[in-house]
């Protein structure tokens, strides 16, 4: 029966095969048809994660450096993967502590500063210092002995801080920028080791006490910074609330209301025990994004997706936007059906990552290059022109877009003409360098107001599901 065959020859036992031999073939024949049996399975699931990921929605957001990225990913967890949005709440927790800490940090150093810029030696008497103080300079500045003190007692606080991010966060550390925000890589599983610093441990393990301490038998990780922020809460209050703080940080032209993750309105709330972070609180609250990050979601509800099994797997990619970071984008521009792409609407500002530059210039020559990028020619854009809050701000404080951008002439200097202004300029880029015609949805977002912004992202995914299913001949 073998003679013919090749394969059957090959196989074929030998003629003076002893049982013992025999065994050993057979047993690997078995492994062999095992492994084999793996490798078709294996093949099987690969397909079927292909055919899945093919049907799936993918989109990319795009934009500059804290155009509100990572802020629109997270409203689209929040409203269509709630309970997994809920369940990072204690890492976002530790997350706006950080950025507390930073903005008592920034707002020390300008003290610093100030105290540089204003203190004096007095002249030394022959016979020697007079003083018993530490210190034989007099403050010439609004400042007083009092500011000092509450500097010294608050380092423990920016002290922590550093170490925390240094352990935690180590991605910081090779950026070597001083005062640097929080930030994270991609793929580098910081959420991870943020939620083993952030849930507390087993109280089994570890009587709670009444007084929490860093490091003490209350249920909190030795890294959770909750006891030291309480400890400092007062420190933190007094000096906020301090009119000759103010006046030196007017002096030195710092604003740290208009930094990202600003939560000094909010220490009374944020500096106790058992503070829960709330949904707003999360959408403030501040990291950097290096790299691409993907982010897997499974739709929990909505109106075509009861009617249709496709759609309900999202893949969002969410990008880091300063320009070092631009280069990790194209690898995704291949297969992707959507870009949300964002655009600050802040006319006065430049990049951090070079001053020369103005930030709406740099979005809108993104956005150019974005329209007229051949890879993307069939992707659909969704334009969100964010941050319609700080432009409503800006303007109410009396700065004018003419002049940053001249061309605005003399048009009444309202949001609502700024924004038609803005709006009319992104669609004339998008008419202009798009290869072919493609439609546009522009909207006017505020993404740190979950309840606009959600109705507005029912809407896109809305959109973009109908698209997606036309494309698949669903539709
Ligand atoms: N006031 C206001 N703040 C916003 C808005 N959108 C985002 N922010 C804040 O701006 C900061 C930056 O937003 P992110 O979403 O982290 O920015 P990003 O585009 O992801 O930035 P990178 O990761 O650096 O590329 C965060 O503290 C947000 O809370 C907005 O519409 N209004
Ligand atoms: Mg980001």
């Amino acid at each position: 029966m073998y003679d013919d065959d090749p394969l059957s020859t090959v196989l074929k036992p030998p003629r003076d095969e002893s049982p013992e031999e025999r065994k050993i073939r057979m047993e690997k024949q078995c492994e062999a048809q095992r492994i084999s049996r793996q490798i078709d399975d294996n093949i099987l699931e690969s397909k079927k994660a292909f055919e899945k990921r093919k049907k799936a929605i993918k989109i990319l957001l795009l934009g500059q450096a804290e155009s509100g990225k990572s802020t629109t990913l997270k409203n689209f967890q929040l409203t269509f993967t709630p309970n997994h949005f809920r369940d990072e709440r204690h890492i976002w927790k530790m997350v706006i502590q950080l950025n507390l800490i930073r903005s008592v940090a920034r707002l020390l150093q300008v003290l610093q500063y100030e105290w540089d810029a204003t203190t004096t030696s007095p002249p030394v008497s022959p016979g020697g210092p007079q003083s018993r103080s530490p210190s034989r300079s007099l403050s010439t500045g609004p400042l007083t002995s009092e500011h000092r003190r509450t500097r010294m007692r608050l380092s423990p606080l920016i002290a922590m801080e550093s170490e925390l991010t240094r352990k935690l966060l180590p991605e910081m550390q090779t950026l070597n920028r001083p005062m640097q925000e929080i930030c994270v890589r991609a793929g580098s599983g910081w959420k991870g080791i943020l939620n083993n610093v952030a849930a507390p441990e087993p109280t089994t393990a570890r009587p709670r006490s009444k007084c929490g301490r860093p490091g003490s038998s209350d249920g909190r990780h030795k890294a959770d910074p909750t006891a030291v922020l309480v400890a400092c809460r007062d420190d933190i209050l007094s000096l906020w609330q301090d009119s000759a703080v103010h006046s030196v940080l007017h002096k030195h032209g710092v604003r740290l209301e208009e930094m990202p993750g600003f939560f000094l309105d909010d220490v009374d709330r944020i500096a106790t025990f058992n503070y829960e972070p709330t949904d707003d609180d999360i959408l403030r609250a501040r990291v950097r994004t290096l790299g691409v990050e993907e982010h897997h979601l499974v739709m929990q509800s909505g109106n075509l997706v009861a009617t249709s099994k496709f759609g309900t797997e999202w893949y969002i990619y969410d990008v880091g936007g300063s320009r070092g970071q631009r280069h990790t984008w194209i690898p995704y521009f291949e297969d992707i059906q959507a870009i949300i792409f964002l655009a600050p609407m802040v006319f006065n500002q430049s990049l951090e990552e070079d001053p020369s530059v103005n930030r709406l210039q740099d979005t809108l020559n993104l956005w150019k290059d974005i329209c007229s990028n051949p890879l993307l020619a069939k992707v659909t854009l969704v334009l969100f022109l964010n941050k319609i809050d700080i432009l409503r701000s800006t303007l109410a404080s009396g700065v004018k877009l003419k002049r940053y951008v001249p061309s605005f002439g003399d048009a009444p200097n309202d949001v609502e003409n700024v924004t038609k202004f803005f709006k009319d300029k992104f669609r004339a880029y998008h008419k202009r360098h798009s290869a072919k015609y493609r439609p546009l949805f522009v909207h006017e977002t505020s993404v740190i107001d979950t309840r606009t912004t959600s109705a507005i992202i029912i809407g896109v995914r809305e959109g973009l599901l109908r698209a997606h299913l036309k494309t698949m001949s669903i539709l």
